[in-house]
């Protein structure tokens, strides 16, 4: 039979210009992420299944496949946890702040005209439980799209534990509270409603009739969420989001800060604040991230404070405007000019050397690439 020359589905090839972009970016990023203190983590594109686990398994559908002893393996769904195994097994002192850059593989479904193979680059803080640390994050993450040219990105906050903190306190039975939060994320309203419907002469009752509209402009849903009466662990949830928005507006004017509480976590490893940029509502996000201070746990058994952010590089190449391919310049010379054509080449900007044998060819070829034609043979 015919060997298969299409594609796995969901992966292309990268080629020109648009390749070149993505490796510039691509570099642009490590450069600040080792200017501002961060080594370099690589690991591997293969790892067990097991050091996925923390991960919902719908959305991030993993490649599977067998090594030579029939252990279930994996193409890596996502770059964090990996750097969590590193943290577990290795006994690196902490605290400690480390970059990456790779692809990620996630199967998605059939004809959903996304790719199943990512490039992400991104940054791990490990050891650091303040908000500090989450900050530096935000920081990375807008001043690297910042130096893209990339303006008017929205940040959209959101805290992993919101839901439950406020679904524990509802007086509904266990069962019912889970079909209530599973109901707000899919945005089953009549499902919703007469879930919370028995509620609604409570103190939560206007609360629960605006949950799920609860995203937009931060200060508009801060202040549904400041009609709640006082809950074990709400006020520290507030606060964090409330001192964080302030510091994106005093460090990043420009950027348009959302909040959204009631959605489920980008990530199910997330155990704080998380956060992603957009720049425009169709578009899929430039970057996301979060505060995972249980991710080492399931490696072993000491809690680690752990935040995070990954750039998505291919959503940053789309925004990027590709630069337009300058006319150069082609040198044409025999083979035994090749010193004098190397003289030529370091002198005359934008010259590459012209590898065919004929003048014609080289006449051919400089006309087609728009380029001016030295000719070497002359001068002999
Ligand atoms: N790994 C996350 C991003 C992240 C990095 N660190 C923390 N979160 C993702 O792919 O969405």
């Amino acid at each position: 039979m015919m060997k298969n020359t299409n594609l796995p589905s969901g992966t292309r090839d990268e080629f020109g210009i648009e390749a070149e972009v993505k490796e510039t970016i691509q570099n642009k990023l490590f450069k600040t992420f080792r200017q501002r203190g961060f080594r370099k983590l690589t690991t591997p594109v293969l790892e067990y299944s097991d050091v996925f686990k923390p991960l919902s398994a719908e959305d991030y559908r993993p490649y599977q496949l067998l090594d030579d002893q029939g252990e279930p393996l994996v193409l890596r769904p996502d770059l964090t946890l990996p750097v969590a195994r590193v943290m577990s097994t290795t006994g690196i002192e902490l605290p400690v702040k480390w970059y990456y850059g790779g692809d990620v593989f996630r199967v998605k479904k059939q004809l959903s005209g996304s790719y199943n193979q990512l490039t992400q680059a991104g940054i791990e803080i490990v050891g650091y439980k303040g908000l500090k640390a989450d900050w530096e994050c935000l920081e990375v993450a807008l001043s690297g799209c910042k130096s893209m040219g990339i303006e008017n990105v929205t940040i959209e906050l959101s805290h992993a534990k919101f839901v439950d903190t406020l679904i524990e306190q509802l007086e509904l039975p266990d069962p019912t509270k889970d079909s209530l939060k599973q109901a707000l994320f899919a945005k089953d309203l009549s499902k919703y409603s007469q879930l919370s419907q028995p509620l609604s002469d409570t103190q939560f009752g206007r609360f629960l009739g605006e949950w799920p509209w609860l995203f937009g402009n931060f200060d508009t849903v801060m202040a549904v969420v400041e009609t709640l009466p006082e809950i074990d662990g709400l006020q520290s949830i507030i606060t964090s989001l409330k001192s964080t928005a302030a510091f994106i507006n005093q460090l990043f004017p420009e950027a348009n800060v959302t909040l959204d509480l009631s959605i489920p976590s980008p990530q199910s490893y997330y155990t704080g604040m998380a956060f992603r940029g957009f720049t425009d509502k169709s578009a899929g996000y430039l970057f996301s991230g979060g505060r995972y201070d249980d991710l080492l746990t399931n490696f072993q058994n000491v809690k680690t404070s752990a935040v995070g952010v990954a750039f998505d590089v291919d959503a940053l190449v789309e925004r990027t405007s590709l630069p337009d391919d300058q006319p150069g310049a082609l040198i044409f010379f025999t083979s035994d000019q090749w010193q004098q054509a190397e003289e030529t080449l370091a002198k005359v900007p934008n010259s590459t050397l012209c590898l065919t044998d004929s003048f014609e060819s080289a006449q051919r070829l400089a006309a087609s690439s728009n380029s001016r034609l030295i000719d070497l043979t002359k001068s002999r």
